[in-house]
């Protein structure tokens, strides 16, 4: 469970200060996919960086299964896992490696890390490339070895920014089937997108994000019925004020 209340952060820089984050807040609960919709530059990565600990906010409060950042960052990392915008997988190592080496880092046993690599390789599809070294692996099997290394430690709430980017159809489509996995599993899954029918295909709960701030919140049939339109993609559109920087 993760809850979020008024978060800001400011950014300077050489041409003024862009206030990249201003007020928000939502309420992601377990057993639920969250997912926050914005276009490009809404502030949905600096949100995302202040819930998993790499940035602290200027204002406002987290809470990770009721533990702050501030005061609990160890805990907060033990029930976290984390996918970011930089996918930063180690190229000298197999996939396999990877993962384990996270399941060190989280203090795992030997034994525990290779149940893990086994249930994840299973559930994403990727036992054909474990012990290939991740040197020239395509953006899906990076991403793929990313997940499974966020994974491995059976985090309860799992952050996902922009999951699916740059991925084909095919593996987009295991990709949404292993999040509802996820959910089913009763896990609290946060994931940011700018790809309308991707939200709407999956998400409980829908977080609108524009210029720092949220515009919407509810499920798809709340931000119908609160802006009059049928489709959701109008409704998007009528919450934004604009289809700039979004993906139909
Ligand atoms: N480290 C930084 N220094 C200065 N400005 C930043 C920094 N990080 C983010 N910003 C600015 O904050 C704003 C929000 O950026 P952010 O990356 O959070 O948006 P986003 O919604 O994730 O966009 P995208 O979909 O393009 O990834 C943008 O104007 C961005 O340029």
């Amino acid at each position: 469970m993760i809850d979020v209340t008024d978060l800001h952060k400011r950014f300077t820089t050489k041409t003024g200060t862009v206030h990249a984050v201003q007020g928000v807040g939502f309420h992601a609960r377990d057993g639920e996919i969250t997912g926050l919709l914005g276009p490009n530059g809404a502030g949905k990565t600096t949100t995302l960086r202040m819930l998993y600990t790499l940035m602290s906010p200027d204002a406002g409060r987290i809470a990770v299964d009721g533990f702050s950042p501030d005061t609990h960052a160890g805990d907060v990392r033990a029930r976290l896992g984390v996918l970011p915008d930089a996918r930063g997988v180690y190229k000298r190592l197999t996939a396999r490696e990877n993962i384990r080496y996270f399941g060190r880092l989280h203090g795992m046993t030997e034994a525990a890390i290779d149940q893990g690599i086994a249930r994840l390789a299973a559930s994403l599809g990727m036992e054909d490339i474990l012990d290939r070294q991740c040197e020239g692996f395509s953006q899906g099997q990076r991403t793929k070895t990313a997940i499974a290394r966020a994974l491995i430690h059976d985090p309860k709430n799992v952050i996902l920014d922009e999951p699916t980017n740059g991925l084909d159809v095919m593996t987009t489509r295991a990709l949404r089937e292993f999040l509802k996995q996820l959910k089913a599993e009763g896990r609290c899954v946060i994931f940011s997108s700018h790809i309308m029918q991707e939200v709407a295909a999956l998400c409980d709960r829908i977080v609108v994000i524009a210029h720092g701030k949220v515009m919407a919140d509810g499920t798809a049939d709340e931000l119908r019925a609160q802006t009059g339109e049928a489709n959701l993609e109008e409704a998007f559109v009528k919450i934004i004020g604009s289809e700039e920087g979004f993906h139909a």
